[in-house]
């Protein structure tokens, strides 16, 4: 199964460009999506769930047959044929509104029924291994107004995950999760990129690393750097530089180097630089995906690194 998006570009009515010309082939498996808020994220996951069209370019799920659990079909054209990939779609969105009044069990059973499992029998069955799936089956009776915001989110995956989609769409899931329903997520996500694709945008780098296996960076509209995490890591060994200063001198420091992120550490400030050459007064860095997000923020990949 691959998800092929060719130059697919988008302005809304305010004149904002959203997506400027994005081309990605995403494979099987988790596929991050990383970027700041504004880069264009969930215009492209809208897109993607067929909520929005594109003004220009192309969406194509190709699969075997078998794979894509449709007859006579090995494409589809998923800005054209919307009902067609609606089958084998299923969408997280950003935010998720839940009807408060009612219980898990009960709402879950009737979004079953829209995604057209008409035996109560077999509905029954597909909503209890949901439940227990996201770990809401002790907590299937509640009301949902009741949920914490994990909890709402695990909700949201079982919804989602109706039908068994090819195409899981997952916009920036993790915010304003706590630690310990954070963690509980992310691990629900990793069991499902097998057999589907699985996007995942984030503007959390963690989200990223911990979970997938090939990224995109995006900002303003524009793919940065596309990559397996670990490769960039690596690619990075050896060119990530840094310094505890003064935060007075950091504007004067600006103009020498190539400064790619700014941190306080203990009440002092510590620069990362990018430099190929070693840096006299610096010390080398371990480079983490932090450091590959930052350095294609800083455009440094459309620069000097190839991948
Ligand atoms: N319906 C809309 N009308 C006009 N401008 C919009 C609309 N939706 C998004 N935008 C603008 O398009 C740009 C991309 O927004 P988008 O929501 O896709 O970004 P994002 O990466 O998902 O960010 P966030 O994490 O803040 O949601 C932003 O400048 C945003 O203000």
């Amino acid at each position: 199964m691959t998800l092929q998006i060719t130059n697919i570009s988008k302005t809304y009515p305010n004149g904002v460009h959203a997506l400027k010309n994005v081309t990605l082939t995403v494979p099987n498996g988790m596929y991050g999506l990383l970027g700041p808020n504004g880069a264009g994220k969930s215009t492209l996951m809208r897109i993607l769930a067929t909520l929005q069209e594109p003004d220009e370019g192309t969406v194509h799920l190709i699969g075997s047959k078998s794979a894509l659990d449709l007859q006579h079909v090995n494409v589809i054209d998923v800005v054209k044929e919307k009902d067609l990939v609606r089958k084998t779609l299923g969408y997280l969105p950003q935010e998720f509104g839940v009807y408060p009044k009612s219980k898990a069990e009960d709402l879950l059973d009737y979004f079953a029924i829209l995604k057209g499992f008409s035996q109560r029998k077999s509905r029954k069955q597909v909503v209890e291994a949901l439940l227990r799936k996201t770990n809401l089956w002790d907590v299937r009776k509640q009301k949902l107004g009741g949920y914490s915001g994990g909890m709402r989110q695990r909700f949201g995956v079982a919804v989602a995950l109706l039908g068994n989609p090819r195409l899981l769409i997952v916009d920036e899931p993790t915010a304003g999760l706590d630690p310990a329903e954070r963690v509980r997520f992310l691990n629900l996500l990793s069991e499902l990129g097998e057999n589907s694709v699985v996007i995942l945008s984030t503007h959390i780098v963690e989200d990223v690393s911990e979970l997938c296996a090939r990224m995109a960076i995006i900002n303003k509209g524009e793919i940065l750097h596309e990559a397996e995490p670990l490769k960039a890591i690596e690619g990075l060994k050896g060119k990530i530089w840094r310094k505890m200063i003064q935060k007075s001198e950091l504007h004067k420091l600006e103009h020498e180097y190539n400064i790619i992120s700014t941190k306080l550490l203990s009440g002092r400030t510590v620069i990362h630089v990018y430099s190929e050459e070693s840096l006299g007064d610096f010390e080398p860095v371990q480079p983490n995906l932090e450091d590959v997000y930052f350095t294609a923020m800083a455009g440094q990949y459309q620069q000097h690194v190839q991948q």
